[in-house]
């Protein structure tokens, strides 16, 4: 059963005024309305407001001891909600106006007062002290949850720079990638569209994101589409949006990836895969800072940082026209591009010691350790995969091991043999597709005094001798290619 409402409390107002009749008058004109409580002096006023709050308070001004705009002062200091309302006759006008701001009068009410006047007067102070209430409850819930908005942000943007910054990217001490991160924390704070060039799995996306979170963007969303995995026109669609209607399947309006990263980064993903129709869109969109969703009439303004990455050498797909030279200028404003992991060997040994740790926790087997003699073993290897590659090859290996120490015995054979022989056919397999003759036979200098320096166990004097080098001249070679002892 409803429990039965109870009557709703009437607004309280206490009458102060040393003249019963006058007193009885006010009763009853605010009595239907209003509970009313009345005193004959600023001392009975004074002790009633101590035990009952009061919402509205009418003082004559003319009162034994003490005048009502006085009385009216000590009420706003000690009870500073109750509004307060004098009354009086022409002749006190000078001292109440004289006393009005201090005393924080709402309303002055001439005598002889009319009753509909004063009821008017009376439920006006009412409203103005709820909305009055209200405002300074509504003040707080701002200022606390500003405060609390801001606690938050600041905690959220201090854990996505330790997730997602520049530190994440693992490299060693002196590694080319110093100068890659250096200059892409430089871009970072600017909103100039970045290209990112690097084989596959070099870390172009990792580095992208680390971009996005030292930007000024870095609350709003990294959104990220690889180019290449979907056809053309579902790529439009899913970066640019559509309307209901606008194609078999679409059911209802659907946001672009542009328009949902508004305020933030859009990474695209493989743009060298993107096809010229294609191409055109996107470079409109660049141009106009706005997206014209499929089946929509209206463009939508966008407020997104582009930056692009690709493995293809888009200048030179650009020169076979396969790529707008136009776009290509709009999304290259600063090109970066990410060394593969061969030709920054020293860096295998800090990302494997990583990837073990990450790998190893996913999987529930914390604490797993890389010998040295597996260490080795990976430093010796070309990794056309780069990181993805050494990464899965970790977690192969992870997988199928029991135990704590990932043995080289654990590593595909694969792995194993680009150790072991560095023959003729993974010498070719490493070497580059692309590039200048002298950047290629670079990489294959490199693996030669990799394979040599393995098999001496990393003896300089030994690795000099076979390939007919000074000890100097072996170490400046070595320190060109990046090649350290594990
Ligand atoms: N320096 C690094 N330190 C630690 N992990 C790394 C590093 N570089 C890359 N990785 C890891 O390697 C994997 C591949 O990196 P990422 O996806 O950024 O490469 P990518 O160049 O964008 O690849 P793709 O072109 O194929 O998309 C990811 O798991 C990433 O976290």
């Amino acid at each position: 059963m409803t429990p039965p409402l109870l009557p709703e409390a009437l607004p309280t107002v206490l009458v102060v005024d040393d003249e019963v009749r006058s007193q009885d008058a006010m009763r009853r004109t605010l009595d239907e309305d209003f509970t009313v409580f009345t005193a004959s002096s600023a001392d009975e006023a004074r002790g009633l407001l101590q035990r009952q709050p009061v919402s509205v308070i009418l003082c004559d001004q003319r009162m034994p001891g003490m005048t009502g705009v006085t009385f009216l002062k000590e009420v706003r200091e000690q009870w500073p909600e109750t509004v307060r309302i004098v009354i009086s006759g022409y002749t006190d006008s000078e001292d109440i106006i004289a006393g009005i701001n201090e005393a924080g009068i709402y309303q002055y009410i001439l005598k002889p007062w009319a009753p509909d006047h004063l009821l008017d007067s009376v439920r006006n102070a009412v409203e103005a002290q709820t909305l009055q209430r209200q405002t300074s409850r509504l003040d707080l819930e701002l200022r606390t949850s500003n405060r609390v908005l801001r606690q938050r942000t600041a905690t959220q943007m201090a854990q996505a720079r330790s997730s997602f910054g520049f530190d994440r990217i693992v490299r060693a001490p002196g590694s080319p990638l110093d100068l890659v991160c250096a200059m892409a924390e430089r871009t970072a704070r600017y909103d100039i569209p970045v290209l990112v060039l690097g084989e596959s799995g070099t870390g172009k996306e990792l580095l992208a994101r680390a971009i996005h979170y030292a930007s000024p963007r870095l609350t709003g969303p990294f959104v990220v589409e690889n180019c290449a995995a979907i056809p053309d026109s579902l790529l439009e669609s899913e970066l640019f949006g559509h309307k209901r209607g606008a194609f078999t399947g679409a059911y209802e309006d659907h946001p672009g990836l542009f328009q949902r990263a508004s305020g933030g980064t859009v990474f695209l993903d493989e743009i060298g895969e993107t096809s010229p129709a294609f191409q055109v869109k996107l470079l409109r969109v660049l141009q106009e800072g706005e997206v014209r969703p499929v089946g929509g009439a209206r463009p939508v303004p966008v407020d997104v940082r582009v930056i692009a990455a690709t493995h293809r050498q888009l200048e030179q797909r650009v020169r076979d026209g396969l790529f707008r030279e136009d776009l290509y200028y709009r999304i290259a404003g600063i090109t970066i591009t990410v060394p593969p992991l061969r030709e920054r060997v020293a860096d295998i040994p800090p990302i494997a010691r990583q990837l073990v740790l990450d790998v190893a926790a996913e999987l529930g087997h914390p604490g797993a350790t890389l010998p040295d003699e597996a260490m080795a073993c990976l430093v010796a290897y070309p990794w056309p995969g780069n990181i993805r590659e050494l990464r899965n090859e970790i977690a192969r290996a992870l997988a199928l091991h029991d135990g704590t120490r990932l043995d080289a015995a654990a590593f595909s054979s694969r792995v194993l043999q680009g150790r072991a022989a560095g023959g003729a056919d993974d010498l070719t397999a490493a070497i580059p597709q692309s590039g200048t003759l002298g950047e290629r036979l670079d990489v294959i200098e490199a693996m030669l005094l990799r394979e040599t320096l393995l098999r001496h166990r990393w003896n300089k004097t030994r690795a000099a001798q076979e390939l007919g080098l000074s000890r100097v001249g072996l170490r400046s070679k070595m320190q060109r290619f990046g090649l350290d002892k594990p």
